[in-house]
């Protein structure tokens, strides 16, 4: 029977190698240094499962990622396993504590043991397993010290009744470099929902197929949902401010905002030359920020929103993941900030629905010009949806455009160095909406 130790020893030792070709690892554009053990702990002897942590050296970068490992796989990966991550379940239902790992249920949750847990196959930045029809368990690879806001939010989220999330029902926590830490996040599960990057793409295949029908005669026109999904979205908006409260922007929280846009952009022209191009007409947009009239309210935002970020059940939109930007530190995500962030983070998503069928044929300007329609469309449905639901404080997005327009600009600087990272063949996807946005060619 292997030791736990002789189990963590094998597995550190062909992380090195194995890491990169992860989906959720972050740091697939640089090349991995070194990788050593931050804390074990066994939670099964027999079978043996272990949770461990690593810290992962990528030049001058140290993350801690997550694992749950098992000697009894054909890898040692145990997300994958039904049985192996049932009993992460078990210990949640049953609140266990082992070795300072806390495995908890929220306060009036009641979690059955015995079920089997099935990972989910979309894209994503974390692995979430399903447990029957009821909970899925988020599991955070690249772990941020102290608690997660995809938590800290929706908790505070379901505390004033919103009724755009999915309902917190547990979490695993524990110490990591001496701070308390989110290590995995218990959720209902929406069984009968589908995200919205589907239900768009699906839309913008509709019309696709359609040659000579505009995006309001096709059968699959979004524009209801996006409007729908915009009073959504404004809701969540008040309801983050009724539980945690709002302030008024000042000269200096604008200043420094306009800095980091510019400071983003840096960065990002560091490791992607095709931007230089835009960077005058990026600058430009950034510092009119400055200008936009009236008083701009900050609060606690979702940080990262786009269409794989929303679902659509019978009940209506849901909004997940408030994790933030997964590769900003923690400072800047709980920070307080416009919510207006959170709308030019869906807008740019509409850009990519519409955008990305154009990956593989970026010369077929029939197709350009209906993508270009269904983006414009569904932007003005899903802004008007918001404006007539939003509060007073934040009010119509349409009436901020300075601001919106450098967010939006700000996103997908994001973009670029997110698609260079994780998907280098949809880079130009915001890049070309960065030429059209700043009227700089396509
Ligand atoms: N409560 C839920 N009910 C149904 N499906 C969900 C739920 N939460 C997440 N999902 C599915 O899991 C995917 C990834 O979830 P998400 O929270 O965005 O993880 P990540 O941080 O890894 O991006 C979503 O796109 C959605 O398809
Ligand atoms: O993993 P997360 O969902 O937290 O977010 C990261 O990955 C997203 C891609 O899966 C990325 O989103 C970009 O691509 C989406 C389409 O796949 C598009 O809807 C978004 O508008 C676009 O930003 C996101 O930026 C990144 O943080």
């Amino acid at each position: 029977m292997t030791q736990p130790q002789e189990l963590v020893d094998k597995v550190v030792a062909e992380l090195t190698g194995w890491l990169p070709a992860q989906r959720w690892f972050g740091g697939k554009d640089r090349p991995v240094d070194a990788v050593r053990p931050l804390r074990s702990t066994v939670l099964s002897h027999d079978p043996l499962l272990v949770h461990l942590v690593v810290e992962v050296e990528q030049a001058d970068r140290l993350d801690p990622y997550q694992l749950v490992v098992s000697d009894r796989l054909e890898g040692f990966e145990a997300t994958g396993d039904a049985e192996l991550t049932g009993l992460l379940l078990d210990r949640i239902a049953r609140g266990d504590t082992v070795e300072g790992l806390e495995f908890r249920t929220e306060p009036g949750v009641e979690v059955p043991e015995g079920l089997r847990g099935r990972p989910i196959t979309s894209e994503q930045s974390n692995t979430s397993v399903v447990f029957g029809s009821q909970c899925i368990l988020k599991f955070f690879r690249k772990l941020t010290l102290g608690e997660n806001p995809d938590l800290v939010l929706q908790r505070a989220l379901h505390e004033v009744g919103c009724e755009h999330i999915a309902r917190p029902l547990g979490s695993i926590s524990g110490e990591l470099k001496g701070e308390r830490t989110t290590f995995g996040m218990l959720q209902q599960f929406l069984p009968d929902a589908v995200d919205g990057w589907a239900m768009a793409t699906t839309s913008v295949r509709d019309l696709m197929a359609e040659g000579d029908l505009h995006p309001n005669e096709v059968g699959g026109d979004f524009a209801g949902e996006a409007s729908r999904l915009g009073a959504a979205v404004a809701r969540v908006h008040a309801d983050l401010e009724r539980a945690l409260g709002a302030q008024v922007a000042d000269a200096d929280d604008i200043e420094r905002s306009v800095r980091a846009m510019h400071a983003r952009l840096d960065l990002v022209l560091g490791s992607v030359p095709e931007l230089e191009q835009y960077a005058p007409a990026l600058r430009e947009a950034f510092d009119q920020a400055r200008d936009t009239p009236g008083a701009i309210a900050i609060q606690h935002i979702h940080g990262d929103l786009h269409l794989g970020q929303v679902l659509r059940t019978v009940h209506g939109w849901l909004v997940i993941d408030f994790e933030g930007e997964p590769g900003a530190p923690l400072a800047e995500r709980t920070a307080l900030r416009s919510p207006l962030r959170d709308v030019a983070g869906m807008l740019r998503s509409f850009d990519y629905a519409a955008h990305q069928l154009l990956v593989g044929q970026p010369e077929d300007e029939q197709l350009a010009r209906r993508a270009l329609e269904w983006s414009r469309r569904n932007r003005a449905a899903f802004t008007e949806g918001y404006a007539e639901s939003s509060a007073a404080a934040v009010g119509d997005p349409r009436e901020r455009g300075p601001l919106l327009r450098a967010f939006e600009l700000d996103k997908a600087v994001y973009e670029v160095a997110y698609e260079h990272a994780n998907r280098p063949e949809w880079l130009t996807v915001p890049l070309s909406s960065i030429a059209r946005i700043t009227g700089e060619g396509a």
